[in-house]
């Protein structure tokens, strides 16, 4: 009774930057449950390694190239999956980037819009796009990406911009559920501590960085992607039907203390 909750069996899921660490782990626990996977990437050589994956796992995947902040190509996105699946049941906005290490005196212009077009606008955009549909059946399920950086402020290296696109991205996950709380769609979040996925290979490579990390996490640990994808799936599946703008910390303890 209870584990059947989690099965995604003849649902249909779009994974953005599903081409590699924590959305392709994402694909791969939704796609495990049973839903049909959708990789929506800007990369094309990831969505095929992605897809290789994928199907080498029997999981039923497809992919589409997009780049989440061209809103034009996120409607398109939509509309096509609508129209081959006749619905979207599962949204898991997941591209973001993360260039780290620049100090707020000296971000760019350039710097600081690149990280909010792909992560807040793009989170919109997609929130917009597949909510629309999601409200016109009465039934959806969207999944954010957010960050403890949405909520603490990392150490010691500088991303102020960084950190508050993933505060927007938390509210926006608050704002949405509540407007759409009555209508059949959930929106929530994760809030992931630093995860080994190729987003901070530099990082985790650099020793005295890496230290205070884990120095700073009570579990003594970073995570590993598998570890967020499992909340997604709960989050994503009936097990959490009363859970909606919610945050849920997937974090070692980061945030205790
Ligand atoms: N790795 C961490 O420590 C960590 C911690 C907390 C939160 N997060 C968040 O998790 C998410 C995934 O991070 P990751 O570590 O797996 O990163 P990653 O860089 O390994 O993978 C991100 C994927 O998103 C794709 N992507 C980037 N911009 C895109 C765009 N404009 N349109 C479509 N696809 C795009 C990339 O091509 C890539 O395949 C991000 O939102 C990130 O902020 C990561
Ligand atoms: O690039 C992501 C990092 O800043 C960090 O891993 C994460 O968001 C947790 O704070």
């Amino acid at each position: 009774m209870y584990l059947e909750k989690y099965r995604l069996d003849k649902r249909v899921a779009v994974v953005t930057g599903a081409g590699q660490g924590i959305g392709l782990c994402c694909a791969e626990a939704l796609g495990e449950a049973g839903a049909t996977i959708i990789v929506a990437e800007q990369r094309p050589e990831r969505i095929e390694s992605a897809l290789q994956t994928l199907r080498s796992r029997g999981i039923t995947a497809e992919g589409m190239p997009v780049d989440v902040t061209d809103s034009q190509a996120v409607e398109a996105l939509a509309e096509h999956v609508q129209r081959d699946h006749g619905c979207v049941d599962i949204l898991v906005n997941n591209a973001g980037i993360n260039f780290l290490g620049v100090p707020a005196e000296d971000t760019s212009d350039e710097h600081w819009q690149r990280h909010m077009r792909v992560n807040v606008d793009g989170v919109f955009y997609c929130c917009r796009s597949f909510g629309q549909r999601m409200l016109g059946r009465g039934s959806g399920n969207i999944v954010n990406i957010g960050s403890m950086s949405g909520m603490i402020v990392n150490r010691p290296q500088p991303q102020s911009v960084y950190n508050v696109t993933k505060a927007a991205v938390h509210h926006l996950t608050r704002s949405l559920a509540v407007e759409w709380a009555t209508r059949g769609v959930r929106v929530n979040a994760v809030a992931p501590t630093y995860i080994e996925t190729p987003l901070i290979r530099n990082a985790l490579a650099d020793d005295s960085l890496y230290k205070t990390w884990v120095d700073m996490t009570p579990m003594h640990r970073v995570g590993k992607p598998e570890e967020i994808a499992s909340v997604v799936l709960f989050l994503a599946s009936d097990a959490s039907s009363l859970i909606t703008g919610a945050i849920v910390t997937a974090d070692a303890g980061y945030t205790c203390w």
